[in-house]
């Protein structure tokens, strides 16, 4: 199974291209909606960060009132820091159920949609690694076109993430989504059909058809020796 890691900064387009994906029938499996999902009312997840922040972070239907957090961890490093340490274990065990879950569909290419891919380190999972690149001008007006946001507040976090130019290094694809969705389309395509070449052997293996095959000849070679016995 070929497991496509797609990054990028906050704002940067990371949904628009992960629909690109979806559309062309490529399964996503989204961090930040498994991240959303981890701060569900009543999970592990939510007691603990309940417990860390309080109970001020609590709408009075006891659901986390996400905006107020976000305005504490975007400006407060130490803050966002203990929520990602609360975080990320139950993050990173919900990307690999849902990798796991592609993989029992046979799923043979999949995209993880993973905003702080480099910075939690899961960059070494993924192969080949697309980052969709805005420049920081582009990122910040769409941040505050999008989400409302003052400048300061848009600002604080692109910050809070490492910088794009500097993911764009270490990409091997880039999407440069600074002109508009027809542009993003036409590399959209250029990128879908690298994604889709053929699986490379070790690939091959990791997917579900490859580990039946291993089985399948572990199984005959097993009935042949024993024949010859
Ligand atoms: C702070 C929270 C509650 C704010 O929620 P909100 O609905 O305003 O934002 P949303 O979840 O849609 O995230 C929007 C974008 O913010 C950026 N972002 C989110 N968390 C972080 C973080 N800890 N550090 C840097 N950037 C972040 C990502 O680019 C993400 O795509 C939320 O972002 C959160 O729970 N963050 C911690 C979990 C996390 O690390 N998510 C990223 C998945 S790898
Ligand atoms: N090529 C484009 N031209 C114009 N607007 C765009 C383009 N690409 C994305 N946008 C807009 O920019 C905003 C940010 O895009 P998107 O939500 O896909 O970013 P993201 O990287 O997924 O953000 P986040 O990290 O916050 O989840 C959205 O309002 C989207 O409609």
């Amino acid at each position: 199974m070929r497991i496509v890691g797609l990054t990028g900064g906050i704002a940067s387009g990371k949904s628009t291209v992960s629909n690109l994906f979806k559309a062309n029938g490529i399964p996503v499996v989204d961090a930040d909606v498994i991240a959303r999902n981890v701060l569900k009312k009543g999970s592990g997840g939510w007691k603990r960060v309940v417990a860390a922040f309080g109970e001020d972070i609590l709408l009075p239907s006891r659901e986390v009132d996400r905006p107020k957090l976000g305005q504490m961890v975007f400006s407060s490093d130490s803050k966002r820091q203990l929520l990602n340490k609360l975080m990320a274990p139950y993050i990173s065990s919900g990307i690999f159920w849902e990798i796991l879950k592609e993989w029992a569909k046979g799923a043979k290419v999949i995209v993880v949609d993973i905003p702080l891919l480099f910075e939690a380190k899961m960059d070494k999972w993924t192969k080949p690694i697309v980052v969709v690149w805005v420049s920081q001008d582009t990122q910040l007006n769409r941040l505050m076109e999008r989400d409302g946001l003052s400048e300061e507040d848009a600002r604080n976090r692109v910050m809070a993430q490492m910088s794009l130019d500097l993911k764009r290094g270490k990409a091997d694809i880039v999407i440069d989504n600074n002109g508009g969705l027809d542009e993003l389309h036409q590399q959209f395509d250029k990128v879908l059909s690298e994604i889709r070449r053929p699986l490379t052997w070790i690939e091959f293996w990791r997917s579900r058809q490859g580990a039946f095959s291993i089985l399948g000849l572990v199984t005959s070679g097993l009935f042949v020796c024993k024949q010859l016995n």
